[in-house]
């Protein structure tokens, strides 16, 4: 039997003495091997399939790793992983100890650049470019590749506001496709939809030529002919240029190209009909972010002054559930940390309640307007923070553990966590019911744990905890969600009248009542967060017991000072010590 193509490909030189004519049957293969394993070990599937030609043609005239690529966001890398020496291990995509869902330095010299965020690629490629200018490297190409959801955020503008002014050795590839992981939004979206209609627009009134750069295109991203003709064409021309390219997200899976935003990340699928396997989920909790789109729904029908924003996670965080009832009050605002956070501050002046529903992830990119437009005018913003925690299979790039930390230093913030689903509804009746000063609500990726989630509404004392559990030796506390696993390892120590459970709920202000009560109760102390220890919860209580200098020991519980990578959350949870298991194995040290 004849080997395929792409079992002859380990790297891009194997991939270089191939003859053009056989690239379209490389792609055909390339997108196969792509879908077998997906549908299988889940991940990103849309985005890689719409940038198989590209991710060839790319490899295929360029020295790679010698010039240097750089993919934005990286979740459309699968191919170039592939094609780059990690064809046998591509398997292991987002596995614990496999490969990484996205472009990582210390994986491959392929992956010039770490990413996972989006919006980088474009400082990064142009950072590579002025280097190789200083030293006086003439030879080295230096590409970014960036999709028109991630060339909308400001970051990409600023870089080619910078770029433009270079004679730096740029390409910036955009990969228009129209969507980011849903439609994308805004007046470059509208500006890229013109240019693709009416040519003579693109060579006229341009956006980017007016940044200096030199702009090809709209050219066929599917059509090898048309781009390795401009591809190789780019290669001699001098200065920073700009190359846009019309793709498909999902091309080659039917169903991926009928339904883009399902099949961004769809989980588990018929590698062959191509449709989702489906899972009756009826009896399971509903996950924490359709408890806040649901939630935020009801709130606003009694309440005409909530809007919601969301910086292009509309399905993600579910405010799409608004969206659909209230599309005037629901704002996504694209790849726009920033501006989204400083337009709630906008509109809290003006006495609306912006929720502002954020992955805690993708808050580190907006942390300044937090500090400087929210909290320092004590502006009433509503932060609700989705995926804080470890998130899993995304790994490093994505896990929303730093929060905690980088919020509960900032003056006038209330940051809190709820332990369920009711909780948080009760925290986000609370955070519209004419509450005074900033609040972030922190809860996890994933699902709840009751099936009667949908309560009456009660208001929740700000700053107060509740015990869970009385014990006499060891008083566990922990903050949020992670309650589950204590009170999982808990139970295992039953009958237990040694252990008490507590939920601070709030980080800040903390409980001091409560606190003093546990400490006088209590000689050791167990904190449990879903956090970064430095700075976090523990760190939290660490304060409160040296002012207040009580000195039962304290046992702080969480996320170490190092990256976390990938692996199921479970996996995580076990390596960093906050499982049932583990919690039980700290509780059992004292006992
Ligand atoms: C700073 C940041 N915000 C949000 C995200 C979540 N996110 C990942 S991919 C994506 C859409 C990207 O769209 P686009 O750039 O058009 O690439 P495509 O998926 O179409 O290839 C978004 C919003 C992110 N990775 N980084
Ligand atoms: C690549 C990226 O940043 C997003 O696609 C992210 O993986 C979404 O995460 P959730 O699956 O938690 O919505
Ligand atoms: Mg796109």
């Amino acid at each position: 039997m004849s080997k395929s193509l792409l079992e002859h490909i380990n790297c891009p030189e194997d991939l270089r003495k191939l003859k053009p004519s056989e690239l379209p049957i490389l792609a055909k293969e390339l997108r196969r091997f792509i879908i077998d394993i997906v549908a299988t070990k889940e991940g990103h599937l849309g985005a890689s399939l719409g940038v198989v030609e590209l991710t060839i043609a790319l490899h295929y005239l360029f020295k790679t790793p010698e010039d240097l690529l750089v993919w934005d966001v990286g979740h459309q890398a699968y191919g170039h992983k592939i094609l780059t020496q990690r064809k046998d291990l591509f398997h292991t995509n987002r596995q614990l100890g496999g490969l990484s869902g996205f472009p990582k330095r210390s994986e491959s010299e392929y992956d010039t650049f770490g990413v996972g965020h989006s919006s980088t690629s474009i400082s990064a490629a142009l950072g590579m470019a002025l280097a190789s200018q200083l030293k006086g490297d003439q030879q080295k190409q230096h590409i970014a590749v960036i999709g028109d959801a991630s060339i909308a955020s400001g970051m990409a503008f600023e870089a080619l506001n910078h770029a433009g002014v270079t004679d730096a050795n740029l390409l910036v590839i955009l990969n228009d496709n129209a969507i980011g992981i849903d439609p994308s939004v805004g007046a470059l979206k509208a500006y890229l939809t013109k240019v693709k209609g009416d040519k003579k627009l693109a060579a006229q009134n341009n956006i980017i030529k007016a940044l200096n750069f030199n702009y090809s295109g709209p050219i066929d991203g599917h059509n090898f002919d048309e781009l390795l003709t401009e591809l190789e064409r780019l290669k001699s021309v001098k200065g920073p240029k700009f190359l846009h390219v019309i793709t498909t997200k999902g091309k080659g899976l039917k169903q991926a190209e009928e339904n883009q935003v399902q099949y961004h990340a769809p989980g588990k699928f018929d590698k062959v009909s191509g449709d989702v396997l489906s899972v009756n989920t009826d009896h399971l909790p509903l996950k924490y972010q359709d408890v806040f789109g649901k939630t935020l729904v009801s709130l606003a029908k009694e309440n005409k002054k909530i809007v919601g924003i969301t910086p292009a996670m509309l399905t993600g965080s579910s405010l799409k559930l608004l969206f659909e009832t209230y599309p005037d009050r629901a704002f996504d605002v694209g790849i726009a940390e920033q501006h989204a956070v400083t337009l709630a501050a906008g509109m809290a002046t003006q006495g609306l309640i912006p929720f502002c529903t954020i992955y805690s992830t993708f808050l580190q990119r907006a942390y300044d307007q937090v500090i400087h437009d929210v909290a320092l005018q004590d502006l009433p913003v509503v932060f609700c923070i989705d995926r804080a925690g470890l998130v899993g299979e995304d790994g490093a790039t994505h896990h929303g553990v730093f929060d905690i930390a980088y919020l509960r230093c900032i003056p006038n913030l209330i940051v809190c966590a709820p332990r369920n689903e009711l909780e948080l509804r009760n925290l986000m009746y609370t955070a519209q019911l004419g509450l005074k000063h900033p609040i972030a609500i922190r809860y996890p990726r994933g699902r709840g744990v009751l099936s009667a989630w949908e309560q009456d509404f009660e208001p929740i004392a700000i700053g107060t905890g509740v015990q869970l559990e009385k014990g006499t030796k060891v008083a566990v506390l922990s903050l949020g969600a992670i309650a589950v696993n204590c009170t999982k390892a808990i139970e295992q120590l039953k009958p237990n009248h040694l252990v008490g459970h507590y939920d601070l709920r709030f980080v800040k202000p903390l409980d001091e009542n409560l606190l003093h009560d546990i400490f006088k109760d209590y000689t050791h102390i167990i904190t449990v967060e879903d956090g970064a220890v430095k700075g976090g919860f523990g760190t939290a209580i660490l304060e409160f017991a040296n002012q207040h200098a009580y000195a039962n020991t304290i046992k702080i519980l969480g996320v170490p000072d190092r990256f976390i990578n990938h692996g199921t959350v479970q996996q995580l949870q076990e390596q960093v010590g906050i499982s049932a298991d583990e919690i039980l194995k700290s509780i059992q040290k004292f006992l």
